[in-house]
């Protein structure tokens, strides 16, 4: 028996903390932000011959201003992250699955959560990581067609509630889980 959740939502909304809560249940775990980086290393002569650099950062300040240069990398970038989650999820198994952009990869998966939060609170947390404002207001915008799907957690408040949620709905998922 196989079941995949996929956790998706905007940037710094919590999806990490979400998907390690399923991971901390026996999960197996799987990030695509992860997938995306293997995958951006072993294609780094066409990044370079389209960039002019492999350099993560700088191509981050191009793609999330320049709407073209973003497909053209997830061009080269999506089609071999896809195999390698296909290749993983094979067996059978629990997997959770992190991935912000979900429905433009067109992942499925049984269940889908999506993390949601006010834009304040995405700003506020991801300052802790010191991560530019504007530079987060740029990746959201391109982020605009992560909607609303599956089950909607609002995760605005304290990580106490967060997972007092979760437990709630992992009490509902063993119920109906096959196995
Ligand atoms: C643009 C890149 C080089 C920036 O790398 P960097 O290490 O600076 O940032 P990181 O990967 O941690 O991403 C920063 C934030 O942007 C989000 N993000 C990444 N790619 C995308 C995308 N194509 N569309 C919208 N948001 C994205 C991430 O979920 C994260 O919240 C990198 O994100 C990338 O190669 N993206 C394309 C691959 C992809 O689509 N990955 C998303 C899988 S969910
Ligand atoms: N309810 C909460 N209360 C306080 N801090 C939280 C809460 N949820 C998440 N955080 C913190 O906010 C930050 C962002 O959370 P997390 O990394 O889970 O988001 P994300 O959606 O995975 O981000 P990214 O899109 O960058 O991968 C982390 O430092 C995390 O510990």
């Amino acid at each position: 028996m196989k079941y995949t959740i996929c956790v998706t939502g905007k940037i710094g909304t919590g999806k990490s903390t979400v998907s390690n809560f399923f991971k901390e249940k026996g999960f197996k775990y799987i990030n695509m932000d992860e997938i995306g980086k293997e995958v951006f290393y072993s294609k780094s002569k066409e990044i370079k011959a389209l960039f002019g650099t492999d350099n993560r950062k700088e191509i981050s300040k191009i793609v999330f201003t320049q709407k073209d240069m973003l497909k053209k990398l997830e061009q080269i970038l999506h089609p071999p992250m896809l195999k390698k989650l296909e290749n993983l999820t094979q067996n059978n198994g629990l997997y959770v699955i992190e991935a912000a952009i979900k429905r433009r990869l067109k992942i499925t998966c049984d269940l889908t959560i999506t993390v949601t939060c006010s834009k304040d609170v995405i700003h506020k947390r991801l300052a802790n990581r010191g991560l530019n404002k504007s530079m987060v207001d740029k990746i959201l915008e391109n982020q605009s067609d992560i909607l609303d799907e599956g089950i909607i957690i609002r995760n605005d408040y304290s990580l106490e509630l967060l997972n007092e949620k979760l437990e709630k709905i992992f009490a509902i998922l063993t119920k109906t889980l096959p196995c």
